[in-house]
């Protein structure tokens, strides 16, 4: 192997592949923890595994490096299935929410041993150690030991030291959660730059949607060892195929009400407190019931007496309660008995609505999503 030992010559060592995880249940005991996920992880993806805490994330990520073991199902790492092979012959690196680095060691030493244990040449491992720390931006802080680093230079010490022994697989388990919030937003900016030059297949684990949507090509949301919906950010935001996935990501608004012809050989959405919701697109026959979503940024007020606006619905309520956020006011509606969140852009001088004042608003049906749960 004709190693330069620059970090474009680490990121050149490493080929990405997919993951694929097929019908996979894991059980601890009683305990059905993972249940037939099926999941595909294209090469160079940076995919996150969602959800709130105990649906199952870790012990998902822990399969994949060879920590648990499934009842059913199969995990293949770029095509082969990797299921009998012990954590150590997966080719897969791992970095720990708690770091795990040596405190007896130096950053150098803590990098280097991985590299030692596989009996790579002293020669040879000095030159990849120092690949690594720069490529992290740590090379001036070889000497120190973990203690004398802050948490975010620890954080990058775990990762040069999985990334020098050049996995094929990156698993990430929350590791920007024992940082500070400001922390925080600058190390996942620097996490997604070190995973585009090495171009790695990289997973990560989170319970914060901020995170998985600022960083990650895609996100599977899990609940209760179910995948959810798999999706760029965006889609998940704009198109959640149900209503945990729309709380999940966001704020969302739900209506209750009851599918309707329209009278012009279409279908709407009818309930209390609102004119009737355009579905031009759904298949759900009439006298369906269900669940309207949409965002508060959906809702544009208006001032009375003023016609909806072409494709809008009208909806009329009272406000409960207010937040005022800077750049807009959060206004809580009751709407026929059920409270929907509002988000009204916010200019010097401009008046807010008191609480119990009546309220106007429209409804860009276009935007509004049926959704049958
Ligand atoms: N070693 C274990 N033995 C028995 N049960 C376990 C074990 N590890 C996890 N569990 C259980 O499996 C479920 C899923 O746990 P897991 O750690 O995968 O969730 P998670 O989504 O990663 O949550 P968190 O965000 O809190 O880490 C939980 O009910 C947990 O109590």
């Amino acid at each position: 192997m004709n190693h330069q030992f620059s970090p474009a010559a680490l990121a050149a060592q490493i080929q990405s592949v997919g993951v694929d995880i097929e019908g996979v249940n894991l059980s601890y005991g009683s305990n059905h923890v993972l249940k037939d996920v099926n999941l595909a992880i294209k090469p160079g993806e940076f995919f996150a595994f969602l959800g709130p805490s105990g649906c199952g994330k870790t012990t998902l990520l822990r399969l994949i490096a060879g920590f648990n073991t499934a009842q059913r199902g199969e995990v293949r790492i770029g095509g082969r299935d990797i299921s009998g092979l012990p954590p150590h012959r997966r080719d897969v690196g791992m970095v720990f929410q708690s770091y795990a680095l040596w405190p007896h060691m130096t950053v150098r030493r803590n990098v280097a041993f991985g590299l030692e244990e596989r009996r790579v040449p002293r020669a040879e491992i000095e030159r990849r150690v120092d690949a690594a720390l720069e490529l992290v931006g740590l090379k001036h802080l070889a000497d120190r030991r973990p203690s004398q680093l802050s948490g975010g230079q620890q954080q990058r010490v775990a990762l040069a030291r999985t990334v020098v022994v050049e996995p094929k697989i990156l698993l990430l388990d929350e590791p920007l959660s024992n940082l500070d919030a400001k922390l925080r937003v600058q190390m996942r900016q620097e996490l997604l730059s070190l995973q585009r030059k090495l171009g790695l297949t990289t997973i990560f684990v989170t319970h914060d949607q901020e995170e998985a949507n600022t960083i990650c090509d895609r996100i599977a949301v899990m609940e209760d060892g179910r995948v959810q919906q798999v999706g760029t950010p965006q889609d998940l935001y704009d198109h959640p195929a149900n209503l945990f996935v729309a709380g999940f990501l966001g704020t969302a608004n739900v209506l209750d009400g009851t599918v309707r012809d329209d009278g012009a050989g279409g279908r709407a959405f009818v309930g209390s407190g609102f004119t009737p919701v355009a579905l031009p697109a759904v298949e759900a026959g009439t006298g369906t019931g269900g669940k309207l979503m949409f965002r508060p940024q959906n809702l544009a007020i208006r001032a009375d007496g003023q016609p909806p606006a072409p494709g809008h619905s009208r909806l009329t309520g009272t406000v409960r309660h207010r937040e005022f956020l800077g750049a807009s006011i959060r206004y809580a509606v009751d709407v026929g008995g059920q409270l929907v969140q509002v988000d009204a852009p916010h200019q010097a001088g401009d008046a807010l609505l008191p609480p119990d004042a009546p309220i106007i608003l429209d409804l860009a049906a276009d935007k509004a999503r049926f959704l049958r749960q």
